[in-house]
């Protein structure tokens, strides 16, 4: 493959075809593949990437995990290191979720620096989503337990990005200060989880 316009292009092409009949888990039922297009936007626009490699991997990293992708037919593909990238943030599905969960936040500072990054985006524009709408059927507890988990993850990839991280930040102080956010007892999180924060 040539230029960097291409081989971007057959990154996204490639997980278009791959998502194609998945949907996000949203009321709306947005197409699953504006994710993997968010998460390398904010790789390019907030973080500052220009490495085809991380953002060619950004658009591919939920392939194998949700699809019938396999890491040798990204290899064939799109070579080692972009198939290398998705390896290190693709959980293994055979695993319960709770040690999958555990996993990440267990593995997070030992990913490599361009794999951090990654993990960083994915994890903003999920947050980001279920700040704007939660998944469907998502109790505020959930929400809140996803934003728990994902601050502690967030926690073993600091020092990888100032713009991602900070935005991080923004998302997390938004959500404390929301109506009826402070902790305590039997203070629901339903007013954040419905608010437009985007
Ligand atoms: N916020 C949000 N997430 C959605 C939506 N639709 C699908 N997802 C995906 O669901 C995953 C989070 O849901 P969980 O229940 O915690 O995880 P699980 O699917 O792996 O069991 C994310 O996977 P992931 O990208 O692999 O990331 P991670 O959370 O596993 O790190 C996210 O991309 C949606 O509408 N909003
Ligand atoms: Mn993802």
């Amino acid at each position: 493959m040539d230029s960097d316009a291409a081989r971007l292009l057959d990154a996204a092409e490639f997980a278009a075809q791959k998502h194609r009949d998945q949907r996000r888990k949203d009321p709306e039922a947005t197409p699953f593949i504006n994710h993997p297009i968010a998460v390398a936007r904010i790789l390019a626009c907030e973080a500052g990437v220009t490495d085809i490699e991380l953002l060619q991997a950004a658009l591919l990293h939920d392939t194998v995990e949700d699809t019938d992708t396999t890491f040798a037919e990204l290899e064939a593909r799109f070579g080692g290191a972009v198939t290398g990238l998705v390896r290190e943030v693709t959980d293994d599905k055979e695993l319960p979720r709770a040690e999958r969960k555990r996993l990440q936040v267990e593995l997070a500072p030992g990913r490599s620096p361009r794999a951090k990054l990654l993990q960083l985006a994915d994890k903003l524009h999920n947050l980001r989503d279920i700040a704007r709408c939660p998944p469907a059927g998502w109790s505020p507890e959930r929400v809140q337990e996803y934003f728990q988990w994902a601050a502690q993850v967030v926690s073993g990839l600091r020092g990888t990005s100032p713009a991602l991280e900070a935005a991080l930040e923004r998302l997390w102080a938004e959500r404390a200060a929301g109506p009826g956010l402070e902790p305590g007892p039997g203070v629901g999180t339903a007013d954040v989880a419905q608010r437009d924060s985007q």
